[in-house]
């Protein structure tokens, strides 16, 4: 199913239990503002290539825009809206002072030089660079981007508008980032999974998992539960997948890759099927690279009880109802991966202040933003006796519909 159509109906349901007002729920589905520019740059050969690039401003009531940039050959106009949208809904649930917005290039960052990524990244910001800003929209790392992405925007935007490091998050420390924003996405997920658990009497050490993506967001995941007595029974990533039933040794996967190796040539596990992953035996299931990868063939073959949207959008709604049918907990992405963008908070309240705060205090605030968020979703499961997905939906989504009344934007 098409991502918007997706996050569209996610949203409609939780306007329905909460009662919204017709013109009120439309007007909150409706993005602020869509841009799409092209970005022609020179090649290394000397010859010339043109890319297109989106920002999707979707809403502005609870503060500004915050959200992701995506370099993928996949990202279209729709794609983005849904993530923006997500963004909306997801810094609601985390109760940080933002709205939602996503940005993306279609390219294969891959299949791109250092040089050509710097110089598509930098003519993208041109075109861009008079509708982001500090209290205006703050971009931040996402699938093929990195700190690396984050600096030559705060570069590039800077010779424009004069230093500015809080016009983009997830930046590299000497540039003005936060400690623990790097791991921040798979410790949030981490400290959400534990919240999860504990529901059950559970705990992650002595559970298995499973985990799809092995980039920012799936490494550190990995590496958490790893040290929290997790046993990772299978990972994959673009490259291909890989099991090992007494779970694999994620530091020496971690070794592997940082000194140049693929993770399917990691020895020590075997190859697997890369399709099979989502479906291999399992008590946790963490997607953590791309959307839409549960749906209606695969889910009726899942075997985890419990399925953590470390990705965005992992599931599309007709998988979302097979498994819930089927009895698997799923912890949607609003919440599950929310650890991010409040990490990113963290980093544009450091530099608005002009000052940095230690590592244990950014790990430690980020638990109580993940533990609290949980409290409130289960609260609203309680009060409208539905799903998880449905109550973080209605909180994120009442928190904005009550700032968009109290500003009169409703009319
Ligand atoms: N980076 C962040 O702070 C946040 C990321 N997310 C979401 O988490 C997901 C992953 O993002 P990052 O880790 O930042 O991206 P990344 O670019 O660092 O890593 C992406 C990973 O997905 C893998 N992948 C790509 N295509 C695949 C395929 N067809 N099958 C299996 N694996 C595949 C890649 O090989 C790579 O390991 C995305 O959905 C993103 O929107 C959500 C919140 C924050
Ligand atoms: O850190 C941020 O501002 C945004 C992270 C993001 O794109 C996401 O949560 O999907």
């Amino acid at each position: 199913m098409n991502s918007l159509v997706a996050t569209s109906r996610n949203f409609r349901q939780a306007a329905r239990l909460l009662g919204l007002d017709a013109k009120l729920e439309k007007s909150l589905l409706i993005p602020f503002r869509e841009i799409k520019v092209e970005c022609t740059i020179p090649m290394d050969d000397g010859s010339l290539a043109s890319f297109v690039g989106f920002r999707v401003q979707h809403d502005n009531a609870r503060g500004p825009m915050k959200g992701g940039i995506r370099y993928h050959p996949e990202v279209d106009l729709d794609e983005v809206n849904a993530l923006a949208q997500l963004m909306t809904w997801k810094t609601a649930v985390a109760d940080i002072p933002y709205g939602g917005a996503k940005g993306g290039i279609g390219c294969a960052p891959g299949e791109l030089t250092k040089s050509e990524l710097e110089r598509l990244t930098r003519v993208f910001t041109q075109k861009i660079h008079d509708l982001i800003g500090i209290h205006t929209d703050v971009p931040a790392p996402d699938m093929g981007t990195n700190a690396q992405t984050m600096a030559w925007i705060l570069d590039e935007y800077s010779k424009f508008h004069g230093h500015s490091p809080a016009v983009v998050t997830g930046k590299p420390i000497d540039l003005g980032g936060s400690l623990g924003r790097d791991a921040a996405t798979g410790r949030g997920v981490v400290f959400a999974t534990e919240a999860l658990l504990a529901e059950y009497g559970k705990s992650i050490s002595g559970l298995t998992f499973v985990i799809q993506g092995f980039g920012n967001v799936g490494s550190w995941a990995a590496q958490l539960v790893h040290e929290r007595g997790g046993k990772v029974v299978a990972i994959g990533d673009a490259s291909g997948a890989l099991r090992n039933p007494n779970g694999i040794d994620i530091p020496a996967i971690i070794k592997h890759k940082g000194a140049g190796g693929v993770l399917k040539d990691f020895k020590g596990a075997d190859a697997m099927d890369a399709n099979e992953l989502l479906v291999h035996e399992c008590d946790v299931l963490m997607p953590c690279a791309l959307g839409g990868v549960l749906n209606r063939e695969n889910a009726p073959d899942v075997k985890a009880k419990y399925i953590i949207e470390a990705a965005n959008h992992p599931t599309d709604p007709d998988a979302d109802e097979i498994l819930s049918k089927k009895g698997v907990v799923i912890l949607p992405d609003i919440y599950a991966n929310a650890g991010g963008v409040t990490v990113s908070y963290f980093e544009w309240v450091q530099n608005i202040q002009g000052f940095m705060w230690e590592e244990e205090k950014v790990n430690n605030e980020l638990q109580k933003y993940m533990r609290s968020a949980f409290k409130n979703i289960k609260g609203m499961c309680r009060t409208h006796d539905c799903s998880l997905r449905m109550g973080a939906f209605t909180l994120g989504v009442n928190r904005v519909a009550r700032a968009t009344l109290l500003r009169g934007w409703e009319a």
